[in-house]
């Protein structure tokens, strides 16, 4: 079966605390700048992961513990210190709300930009743009600048350009929180319809019983590494129960 998503080795660090005072630089300049004087801690460490294509894949785990930052790493927006990501396809999904929108664009520029960082050609995104307005029921706000727009809105018209470049990877992030229920059933369908087309899907949530309907196979994350890769209901079950090394002995 054809890999969509191979992640190697994959480690971040990210610096705990960005200002030092004044006497603390100083010493640091005395001894020679010897040492780090940033303190940093591991986000991911030497993360391995492969995903086939068609696979569905839930990242589950605790608060911190490093879901988003990976998905941001096989979303391209984020760079490993050290490792490697690849993904096969074209790559979209719900990261963040509004990463790619501009504020001061109304929702209708928002849609030709955010349709050409995810690779959509000016002609695609013209056949598509009535059926993403559409989707996204923003209706006659399509033309209001989207700094006005509310969060569920954004939510809406993102989520809407993403499913219609046509992804061979989609990633979801804990985002679709801000929709509405009406809109979230709508998204869990259409993402649901992906799957059944046989795209790849990455989705992370803290709702295990969204996840484990959606969601076939699923990664457990902590403090950075994988603790469990499995049968969504054996992720699920770890966490709802056994989660964290003390609880398990
Ligand atoms: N840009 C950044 N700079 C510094 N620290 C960061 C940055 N992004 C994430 N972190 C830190 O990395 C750790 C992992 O964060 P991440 O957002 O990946 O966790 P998560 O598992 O998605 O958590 P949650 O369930 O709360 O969304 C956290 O401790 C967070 O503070």
């Amino acid at each position: 079966m054809a890999i969509a998503i191979e992640v190697q080795n994959l480690s971040k660090q990210f610096v705990l605390r960005h200002t030092r005072s004044i006497k603390e630089a100083f010493v640091w300049l005395v001894k020679g700048r010897k040492g780090d004087l940033s303190e940093k801690f591991h986000a991911l460490k030497g993360i391995d992961l492969v995903v086939n294509q068609g696979e569905t894949v839930a990242l589950l785990g605790l608060n911190g513990s490093g879901k988003s930052t990976l998905l941001k790493h096989i979303s391209g927006v984020m760079l490993p210190d050290t490792g490697s990501v690849r993904t096969k396809g074209r790559v979209a999904g719900l990261i963040e709300v509004g990463a790619g929108f501009h504020p001061d664009l109304s929702g209708r520029d928002n849609v030709y930009l955010n349709g050409a960082i995810l690779g959509m050609t000016e002609e695609e995104i013209n056949d598509r743009f009535d059926s993403i307005v559409e989707f996204s029921e923003i209706g006659q706000f399509i033309d209001t600048e989207v700094k006005f727009y509310s969060s569920g809105m954004y939510l809406r018209l993102a989520f809407s350009v993403a499913v219609h470049t046509d992804p061979e990877v989609f990633l979801v992030d804990e985002i679709l929180a801000v929709g509405d229920e009406p809109f979230q059933k709508k998204c869990i369908a259409k993402i649901k319809d992906l799957a059944e087309a046989g795209k790849t899907l990455m989705v992370v949530s803290h709702d295990l019983d969204l996840v484990s309907k959606v969601c076939k196979r699923g990664v457990v994350l902590e403090h950075g590494q994988v603790v469990l890769d499995g049968q969504v209901e054996a992720a699920v079950k770890w966490l709802r129960n056994d989660h964290g090394p003390s609880s398990d002995g």
